[in-house]
């Protein structure tokens, strides 16, 4: 999918919402443990009320891998689930990846031919080689992490670099020469919405994934004022405050209701700040 594709359906939607399938087996409803494969039928449940109103869904690999090969299958039948009947939305595999490589083009093959994602989120401390690799799909995606969401981000993110460039900062600058605005996406956390505003110097035309909204009360409108360019340019992530709305038999449609009340938010959100 290109960056034009993806804000055609931000346009079509009037959100730049991305759902994330943080599928915890401990917090799903209980009937749900009576089904051969609880985790793949709670997401197809929460898939199917939320997709009208979501460009993007983010199934971060932590919640799979927990369950063992059985959470692995999961994860495709998800990935599965999501191409066969929602074939414009946004995959995007949160695995956080990276490595030397020749071990990188294996992440990239497990995720980009052995699973039909769009996206892989990418840790970039270990420089070019690790991130290269996912590069050499056409139409997929690195997500970068740059600025991230949690308290202790500051402890090396933050960090001044000689030359005076925050290590985040350098990070962008660098990478943004790896790839382009067609492969590449960066990872920056609503807690620090107003760092988007410097950000958005050194990269006016990126796709950024922002994840902080919701369960970690990250504010939407203070990413939009920061963040967002003329084609939008955000998908804005909220896991638990939209697929544990409720954890009883009305959980589907409390998910719809939650994610429903973020759309119209964007909706207003990108009328007034990108006139569509
Ligand atoms: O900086 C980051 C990078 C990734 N995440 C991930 O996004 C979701 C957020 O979930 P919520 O329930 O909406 O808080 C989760 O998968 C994180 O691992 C992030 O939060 N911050």
């Amino acid at each position: 999918m290109t960056a034009n594709q993806i804000f055609e359906q931000i346009k079509a939607k009037k959100s730049f919402l991305c759902v994330g399938l943080d599928t915890d087996i401990k917090k799903i409803p209980k009937h749900f443990l009576q089904c051969e494969d609880p985790i793949f039928e709670f997401n197809s449940a929460i898939i199917d009320v939320t997709a009208p109103y979501t460009v993007a869904y983010k199934p971060n690999l932590a919640f799979y891998e927990e369950q063992g090969v059985l959470g692995w299958h999961s994860f495709v039948r998800t990935v599965q689930y999501i191409r066969a009947n929602y074939p414009e939305q946004f995959i995007i595999a949160d695995a956080k990846r990276g490595d030397i490589g020749n071990t990188s083009a294996m992440y990239a093959r497990a995720f980009f031919e052995q699973c039909d994602v769009d996206a892989v989120t990418l840790a970039p401390y270990m420089g070019s080689d690790t991130v290269k690799p996912f590069f050499d799909y056409a139409g997929k995606w690195g997500v970068i992490l740059a600025l991230t969401s949690n308290p202790s981000a500051a402890e090396f993110e933050m960090l001044t670099l000689e030359g005076g460039d925050k290590v985040y900062e350098r990070v962008i600058k660098t990478s943004a020469e790896w790839g382009s605005i067609d492969n590449t996406m960066y990872v920056v956390g609503a807690t620090k919405a107003q760092m988007l505003e410097g950000i958005r110097e050194l990269i006016p035309d990126h796709f950024l994934l922002v994840p902080g909204v919701g369960a970690q009360g990250g504010s939407l409108s203070q990413v939009a004022k920061y963040g967002m360019n003329s084609r939008c340019g955000l998908l804005v992530n909220s896991s638990r405050a939209i697929i544990y709305a409720s954890s009883a038999e009305d959980f589907a449609e409390k998910a719809a209701h939650e994610a429903a009340l973020v759309q119209s938010e964007m909706a207003e959100l990108l009328k007034t700040l990108c006139q569509l």
